[in-house]
């Protein structure tokens, strides 16, 4: 395998922008991958890749290359000539190249392979929380599951059409995707590709989103024409799942406490053909108190800590600190209690985050349960990155009795 110089270039400044600038991956990989329309598939496969996996492997290349302490330019390219190694490039003569100690970095690479924090390349305090929480034999096979790249997966918009059809229309843009069992609106991309460039993406026949999420909207049991609150709707993802799963019938309200992921929600909801959702920023509690007691279902998506979609967002393991997961338990218990009080008498709610750990996911529930004898639990679901293949998720279903 050969390296070419201006991608390498690209993805050099792009690790600048995210470990130095403080820039999010995403939005990084997404401004390198335009800088040279001539790239072909493969030019941006690399680009793309490489960039997530310098920022996955970050702690690990660090210990290889001794470059924890600067993030210079000459420390990015000796954590890239790591990569390099590693991943079996064959190395080509140029400056920032020379002298790379190739069997030092892969004798360095097996000797750390018996320390799960360089091995999983994770901070220490993540190592213990997840220790904790999980115990040491399924913390090792969930982190793990968590350092794979993630696969690009969509949805399909059942409210424009149906699965089959979607999968010939993307053929016909040059993109091959699989149906994955289980799951029944979803298309596996077989290579990844820009998706949000075809005709098929303009034309609101699908949205990326994660097999695992994908499971959310539909464990809360919709109905056509019921009235529904997604409380922590953000920019919709499980918004227009809803409105999809309810065939455009009945009322969803939408809410958050950012109006500026709302606005987001209602670009997409276009795009989609969703007619039956309306968008309410949560400016104080009369927002929600005024709605109390009215829903047939309650969506809460929680904010938290992330920890299950850390193979989509890498840089989250040098960002999240774990002050921020300890407050955002806090935040969780208290928007379960207040936003339940929606659900009316006999309606259903479904409480879910993105985290595989307990302490966000079933030890909210039983406290929850524990102080409102009013709402029993219908069913759980953990979703582990490691037996499932995709994302870490929790959901619960809970109906109000009385
Ligand atoms: C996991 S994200 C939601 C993702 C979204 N449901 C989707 O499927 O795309 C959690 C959301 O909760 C919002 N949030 C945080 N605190 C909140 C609160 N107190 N009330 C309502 N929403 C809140 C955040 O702004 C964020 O958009």
């Amino acid at each position: 395998m050969r390296l070419h110089r201006n991608l390498v270039y690209t993805v050099i400044d792009s690790i600048k922008l995210i470990f130095n600038e403080g820039e999010y991956a995403d939005k990084v990989v997404q401004k390198a991958l335009k800088r040279d329309a001539r790239w072909g598939a493969r030019d941006r496969k690399f680009v793309a890749e490489t960039i997530y996996e310098m920022v996955r492997w970050k702690r690990l290349y660090n210990e290889i290359a001794s470059t924890k302490y600067h993030y210079s330019t000459e420390n990015i390219w000796k954590n890239f000539a790591v990569f390099a190694v590693l991943k079996g490039y064959k190395l080509p003569d140029w400056n920032q190249l020379q002298g790379v100690p190739t069997r030092r970095i892969k004798g360095k690479f097996d000797e750390l392979q018996k320390v799960r924090v360089f091995k999983e390349s994770i901070p220490d305090w993540m190592d213990e929380i997840g220790v904790t929480e999980l115990g040491e034999k399924q913390w090792s096979k969930e982190i793990s599951a968590l350092n794979k790249q993630a696969e690009v997966i969509l949805r399909t918009n059942t409210l424009r059409t149906i699965k089959k059809s979607l999968q010939k229309k993307l053929a016909e843009e040059g993109i091959a995707t699989e149906f994955i069992p289980g799951y029944p609106d979803a298309l596996r991309l077989v290579e990844r590709a820009n998706v949000f460039r075809t005709k098929c993406f303009k034309d609101g026949l699908f949205e990326v989103q994660d097999a695992s999420s994908q499971l959310v909207a539909a464990y809360l049991d919709v109905k056509p024409g019921m009235r529904v609150i997604d409380t922590c709707a953000g920019a919709g993802g499980k918004t227009l799942h809803l409105a999809a799963l309810m065939e455009n019938k009945g009322q969803i309200i939408a809410t958050d406490i950012y109006e500026s992921k709302l606005k987001k929600l209602k670009i997409r909801t276009r795009r989609a053909g969703a007619h039956n959702i309306t968008t309410k920023v949560i400016e104080s509690s009369k927002v929600m108190k005024k709605m109390k007691g009215t829903a047939d279902r309650v969506l809460i998506d929680a904010p938290c800590s992330g920890i299950g979609v850390l193979r989509r967002n890498p840089d989250s393991k040098w960002k999240l600190q774990p002050e921020f997961v300890e407050n955002i338990i806090k935040t969780q218990a208290e928007i379960l209690e207040s936003y339940a009080k929606l659900v009316k008498i006999d309606g259903k709610l479904v409480y879910a985050t993105c985290s595989i750990l307990p302490s966000e996911n079933e030890n909210q529930v039983k406290k929850f349960l524990k102080n409102n004898t009013n709402f029993k639990l219908l069913k759980d679901h953990k979703v582990s990155p490691f037996k499932s293949g995709y994302d870490g998720f929790y959901m619960a279903l809970l109906e109000r009795i009385n």
